[in-house]
């Protein structure tokens, strides 16, 4: 039988609050330690199976094959998600894998090398400035061989987010902007930056900036992008995410 991660107490659940049947706590820690090797065992597999469906969405995105093989193809893939559903969560519960490492988020769309529709863009952040470095394929394609404006959206919103999260505590988007200079190309190593100028930052609040580029050209702007990024109070956070708020900003 399936076993569901449940969000316990959660202030929208109705019924009985059912404990979570699958926890990094309860199935991976041993008492002699060597639950630390099973969740990185765990993190190291979620990476290679993210990497393995890229492979795939990036396959079925460029694909020329004739029906029959894309119906062979559809049934086997299909066959691949009995599987992943014997132990899964709920949207109100976080990744296990995260638990396992604050900071992290393995299912990202933007940086998340677990989630198959992940780039994953990579990235660092030093000094205040945030960088991020990816290569797009086939499957981000909006006009031809070059980038859909709202995948340069989401990565853009992704690496705000760092630069924004550098100043003290990470944040919710409550405003973006983007100018398209130029189209994005894909299949060519590219390059985001962002910072978050002085006169941007108030107390619960800071407005970072941020470009892409190619790595070959980086004086050549494609995209440049704004924000306003919030951190919401812990009664905020609580009316978003119901009783169980995310532990950086459940502090009154
Ligand atoms: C290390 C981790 C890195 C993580 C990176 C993650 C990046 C991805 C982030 C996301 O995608 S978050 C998902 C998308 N965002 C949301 O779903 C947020 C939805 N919005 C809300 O729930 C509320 O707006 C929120 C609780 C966040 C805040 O509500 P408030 O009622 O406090 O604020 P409001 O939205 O009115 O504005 C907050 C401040 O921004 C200001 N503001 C908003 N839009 C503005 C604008 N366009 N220009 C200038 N200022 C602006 C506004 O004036 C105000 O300034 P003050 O606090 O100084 O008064």
């Amino acid at each position: 039988m399936a076993r569901r991660v449940t969000a316990a107490h959660h202030r929208n659940d109705q019924e009985t609050p059912v404990i979570s049947e699958y926890r990094q706590s309860d199935a991976e820690r041993e008492p002699d330690g060597s639950g630390e090797d099973h969740a990185q065992d765990r993190a190291r597999a979620a990476r290679e199976l993210g990497d393995a469906l890229r492979e795939l969405v990036q396959a079925a995105a460029g694909t020329e094959v004739d029906a029959a093989t894309l119906r062979k193809t559809a049934d086997q893939a299909r066959d691949l998600v009995g599987p992943l559903t014997e132990a899964s969560r709920t949207r109100h519960v976080p990744p296990t894998l995260d638990e396992a490492k604050p900071g992290r988020r393995m299912y990202n769309p933007a940086s998340g090398p677990g989630n198959p529709i992940a780039p994953p863009m990579r990235v660092r952040v030093a000094d205040g400035v945030a960088t991020g470095t990816c290569t797009l394929g086939l499957a981000y394609e909006g006009p031809h061989s070059y980038t859909h404006g709202g995948i340069s959206a989401m990565l853009v919103d992704q690496i705000l987010g760092h630069a924004h999260a550098a100043q003290g505590r990470p944040g919710m988007t409550v405003s973006l902007s983007l100018r398209y200079r130029r189209p994005v190309p894909l299949e060519t190593p590219l390059r985001l930056t962002a910072w978050v100028p002085e006169d941007s930052i108030t107390d619960r609040r800071t407005g970072p900036k941020a470009t892409i580029t190619t790595e070959d050209e980086p004086d050549r702007l494609l995209v440049e992008a704004s924000g306003i990024f919030v951190i919401p109070t812990a009664e905020q956070a609580e009316r978003i995410f119901g009783d169980n708020p995310p532990p950086r900003w459940s502090e009154k």
